[in-house]
């Protein structure tokens, strides 16, 4: 059969930072965060909690919601930009913490664009028929790569991770169309390299503009002249979604939006909505949604989903 979504979930950390919390250890203010970004808190990991751990959880109300076991799951995909180890992966550690003994298991690593990307490819592995189950979580810890010296990047993202269980039992096809791009020739306008001691950097016009110029015609190639009832874009800015909304002649409620209580979580941003979503009735099966994701890489990219 298609690939099916049987249940979504979401994890953050306990510790939330408000935006008048920042302002207390850096020149900000809840005004210009607000202002600017729509955000107005965050949540950030604890001294010894991981990217592991908020997907392990991520993992485990997977399994409870869809009931399935653990030794049932083929394969276990994590999109993440801030693994706490490169070897082993964040995913061998979800696999080994909830005994999917039957799982391979890897790390995707595409920014903001992650959780789509690697939406994609288990969307092709279960197609394919070579696997019938398997999880999808984006997850991040980007409070341990931000430069908390640096006002205009450490007020904009957050901690936490979303995901999905998929299996081969749809009826319908999933995804209707999709299309995943790369610009590797603007690839030094927003970095992070922890390995070398360089935290998170970016050129704030240069990823605007690119977002406002290049997402949307992605986004008009791949929904066609189909209907969406809601856009989930990569949660990133509340000016991008306005601007969004209006590039694409769509109504603003259409885009849906959470980035007012977590910040960016980067590649977590987008299963976070959905999960959020589903779990307050606004998303449910049976809609047709777009997702996009749109950040360092450059990467985009879009996916119009049956559900
Ligand atoms: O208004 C201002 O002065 C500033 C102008 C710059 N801003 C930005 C710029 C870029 C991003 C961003 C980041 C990522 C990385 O995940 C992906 C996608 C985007 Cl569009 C977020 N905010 C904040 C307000």
């Amino acid at each position: 059969g298609f690939t099916k979504i049987q249940a979504a979930a979401h994890a953050v950390p306990e510790r939330i930072m408000t935006n008048d919390d920042l302002s207390l250890i850096m020149e900000t203010s809840d005004e210009w965060i607000r202002s600017r970004t729509g955000i107005r808190q965050r949540h950030i990991v604890s001294e010894n909690e991981t990217t592991s751990d908020l997907a392990t959880e991520v993992a485990k109300k997977l399994l409870e919601k869809s009931g399935f076991t653990a030794e049932s799951v083929d394969f276990i995909i994590i999109a993440t930009m801030t693994a706490e180890s490169v070897m082993p992966s964040s995913a061998a550690k979800v696999q080994s913490n909830i005994g999917a003994i039957n799982a391979f298991a890897y790390d995707l690593t595409a920014a903001c664009s992650g959780f789509v990307f690697a939406l994609s490819q288990a969307d092709k592995l279960i197609g394919s028929g070579a696997y019938h189950r398997g999880i999808v979580i984006g997850a991040e810890s980007m409070s341990k790569v931000l430069d908390w010296s640096d006002r205009s990047t450490a007020v904009l993202f957050g901690d936490g991770a979303g995901g999905v269980l998929l299996d081969d039992s749809g009826e319908s096809p999933l995804v209707l169309s999709e299309k995943l791009q790369t610009d590797g020739s603007r690839a030094e306008k927003l970095t992070c390299s922890p390995m070398s001691q360089d935290f998170l950097k970016m050129d704030g016009r240069a990823i605007f503009d690119f977002a406002v110029r290049d997402v949307p015609k992605n986004i008009v190639e791949v929904v066609g002249d189909n209907e969406v009832d809601y856009f989930l874009l990569h949660q990133a800015n509340e000016r991008i979604l306005d601007k969004m909304a209006k590039k694409l002649g769509q109504p603003r409620e259409k885009f849906l939006q959470n980035l007012q209580n977590y910040g960016n979580t980067s590649a977590a941003s987008i299963p976070l909505l959905l999960s959020e979503m589903m779990e307050n009735g606004t998303v449910y099966q049976g809609q047709s949604l777009l997702i996009t994701g749109f950040g360092g890489g450059l990467t985009w990219g879009s996916m119009l989903l049956h559900i």
